[in-house]
């Protein structure tokens, strides 16, 4: 007999009960596998079941576990864990169906139709039917069994969309997805055929489980416990990792993107938890194992320093020792530094805060202005200046001053250029560097000596490539020789909380047709979530990191409940309602280490670790050398969350006067750019902090909450 397990109920019920209980289930699977007959195993037919094939074992004195046995085939299929009714009611209007068209076993469910009596409602009329373009035949072809296709021809919007999904089986609601995303019936069932066309049973007259289990396609949600006495090893790596199992299966549309052999750069765009990143890692590999020769290199860079530790810990689980040696994982200001050092034998002192303060008020006081203008002279430099690389005034003279909006005279711009110029010069006198400036000396080194080949790089991956300096990009134009399947860009508008807009095209990176793409489906946040997130963004507008615009919208493949958003008196109450929350989530079975607290500030870090603390929470910093497994609350600023994910979020103190905050608006309130580009990294920031989190959020606030969730004008 063998054993295998229907991945997203089963560790979905896995994850859920104790420990011990956990443990126990291995020995039950070897017990199925040996002697189904067992009396102590207690199999018993579960008759109210809709599915005839339904039986439920027993697992200790409270659990039982729901397996379906198919009649006349040897297979066992583990569904569901739970106490005794709870499982009973869980099983009672499922249906498991091996579809021949989609090579899987579908889980429907038909209690959640019954009870909404959708069955026998009236379709939607013609015209006002979200897929009236998808004819009865290809609804069939996407894995929609022949009772449910009327129920298809019922919804009428993108929301009806959501609250039909549970009924669907995950394969065929994906294919929805696209579909009601856009994508032709035609384009989706191509891609089905490709999976068909690596399915050995994909001519059989009858489909069987025993089929569905051994089909390819299935690997994504079936998983197989080996024959011998000692479980299948992937068995056991997904049980004790459920939540990360697209390290082992991608979807067939983030396979074809990871696969491909493209002439030049790649830019995957996509909204918040889309795949990009997990698509960036799989390219890694997929270039060393295919694409490059012995001894050529990977540069797989970010933003943050943050993230580049994040990613190099879980790509080291992905790649062998011999493949992660070729891989470096650094962020692109080390990058940079390491380049300059090396290329000029110089050491490079980063300068910032309060130093690089009081050079630009010793510049101000030289050549006259009024303090006032600080932020106005400080963003000419960074958005201008230092953004198109300028370093002569015959530059700046001629330079298109896009996204500024206060007009300079010809003797304005000098008097600019002669305050930047005693910036730059001290900065020299100093040996400062900032960050831009880093990536341009390194940039300029690499152009003066194009046959210094540094550490043989032959390809380069760009997580986050939104919020990566214009700089950034140059130097990295120049690090890596055009080739095929060269740079792979991937980024989001919507995250962009530090930089400016960036024209890939002018950095001499030329993304052409099809090797521009964007993700569509959302794997991280439930529908709900999501749409809260989108409401904080959705009066602006996005590019698509090439001077074009950003149209994409994305839609969720899980629904959950609704985030909770609640202010306080006072911020000591704030807190003892987070803690209380925190208790609840950990009493229910959330491990500590699967909840956030961010932050706008760092001072409300603090605060917050310190009310951990007194109620006895073990509590960690999100930083770059946190070990996230260990059991600790994960604690951080907004701006740290940056590319992470969490099971439940926790956003405290977001204050009117904390997000955006009222010290900084107040600085830039006679500058209209500045200050647009403020609010706008505020929202983006919000958006992203939102959508860390997987299955549920808190927004907390003492005092009045901040406009930008009620009136996302941010006024
Ligand atoms: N094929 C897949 N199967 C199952 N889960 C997936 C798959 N692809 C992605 N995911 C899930 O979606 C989550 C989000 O993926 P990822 O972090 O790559 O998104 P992203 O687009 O980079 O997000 P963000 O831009 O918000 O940081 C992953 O952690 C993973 O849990």
């Amino acid at each position: 007999m063998s054993v295998v397990a229907l991945q997203d109920t089963f560790l979905e019920a896995y994850s859920k009960i104790p420990k011990t209980e956990q443990k126990r289930i291995y020995k039950l699977i070897d017990a199925l596998r040996l002697d189904m007959n067992n009396k102590g195993l207690n199999l018993e037919r579960m008759r109210e079941a809709l599915d005839p094939n339904v039986y439920s074992v027993r697992l200790s004195h409270s659990y039982r576990v729901i397996l379906v046995r198919p009649e006349d085939e040897n297979v066992f299929l583990l569904v569901w864990i739970d106490h005794h009714d709870k499982a009973y009611r869980w099983i009672k209007g499922k249906r498991f169906v091996p579809n021949k068209e989609t090579r899987t076993l579908q889980m429907w469910d038909m209690e959640n139709v019954n009870a909404d009596g959708v069955v026998t409602g009236e379709p939607a009329p013609a015209g006002q039917n979200l897929f009236a373009h998808v004819t009865d035949e290809q609804l069939y072809q996407l894995g929609v069994i022949r009772e449910f296709i009327p129920i298809v021809r019922k919804i009428k919007t993108l929301d009806d969309f959501e609250i039909y999904k549970p009924v669907f089986p995950n394969d065929t609601c994906e294919y929805l997805s696209f579909i009601a995303q856009g994508d032709s019936p035609e384009e989706v069932l191509q891609v089905m055929r490709e999976l068909e066309r690596e399915s050995d049973a994909a001519d059989k007259k009858d489909f069987t489980v025993s089929d569905a289990i051994t089909s390819p396609v299935s690997s994504r949600t079936i998983m197989v416990a080996a024959k011998d006495r000692k479980l299948n090893r992937q068995l056991q790596e997904v049980l004790e990792q459920p939540l990360e199992r697209w390290r082992i299966f991608l979807h067939p549309r983030q396979k074809s993107v990871v696969e491909k052999n493209y002439r030049g750069p790649v830019r995957v765009l996509g909204g918040a938890g889309t795949g990009k990143t997990v698509i960036a890692m799989h390219r890694a590999r997929y270039l060393l194992q295919h694409f490059l020769q012995n001894g050529e290199r990977v540069l797989f860079t970010t933003f943050t320093r943050t993230l580049a530790q994040n990613l190099k810990q879980i790509l080291s689980t992905m790649l062998s020792p011999h493949e992660m040696e070729r891989v470096d994982v650094i962020h692109i200001d080390a990058l940079a530094k390491r380049i300059a050092e090396k290329g000029n034998a110089c050491k490079v002192t980063i300068v910032s805060g309060y130093k690089l303060n009081a050079l630009w008020k010793e510049a101000m006081q030289k050549y006259d202005w009024d303090a006032d203008k600080y932020t106005f002279l400080r963003a000419e430099y960074d958005r201008v200046i230092q953004y198109n690389g300028i370093e002569t005034w015959q530059e700046y003279m001629s330079v298109p001053r896009i996204g500024r909006r206060t007009s300079v005279s010809r003797s304005m711009r000098k008097r600019i250029w002669n305050t930047v110029s005693y910036v730059v010069e001290k900065k020299k006198e100093h040996g400062w560097f900032e960050h831009t400036d880093v990536l341009r000396e390194a940039r300029k080194w690499l152009e003066a000596n194009p046959s210094q080949s540094l550490f043989q790089y032959r390809a380069a991956i760009i997580d986050e490539a939104q919020d990566m300096h214009q700089e950034g990009f140059r130097l990295l134009r120049a690090l890596i020789p055009e080739a095929e399947n060269d740079l792979f860009i991937v980024g989001d508008a919507h995250q962009r909380i530090y930089s400016r807009q960036v024209v890939l095209g002018r950095c001499g990176i030329h993304v052409r047709g099809r090797r521009s793409l964007r993700l569509n489906v959302n794997y991280r946040t439930t529908e709900q979530i999501r749409q809260k997130a989108v409401e904080v963004i959705r009066k602006m507008e996005f590019d698509d990191l090439d001077g074009g615009v950003d149209h994409g919208n994305d839609i969720s493949l899980f629904s959950g409940t609704v985030p909770v958003i609640r202010s306080f008196r006072n911020s000591t109450a704030e807190k003892e309602f987070i803690v209380s929350r925190i208790r609840e989530l950990l009493e229910s079975g959330v491990k500590r280490n699967e909840i956030a607290i961010l932050v706008p500030t760092n001072d409300g870090l603090e605060i917050v670790m310190k009310h951990l603390y007194k109620h006895e929470l073990p509590a960690e910093k999100l930083s770059a050398n946190m070990n996230p497994d260990r059991p600790r609350i994960q604690c951080g600023t907004m701006h740290n969350s940056k590319g992470l994910e969490f099971r439940i979020v926790f956003i405290a103190e977001a204050n009117e006067d904390n997000l955006p905050n009222t010290g900084v608006l107040n600085m830039k309130k006679n500058e209209p750019d500045e200050l647009e580009a403020y609010l706008n990294e505020q929202r983006s920031l919000l958006y992203v902090a939102m959508t860390r989190a997987r299955e549920q959020i808190y927004i907390t606030s003492y005092g009045p909450l901040t406009a930008l969730l009620s009136d996302p004008s941010g006024n």
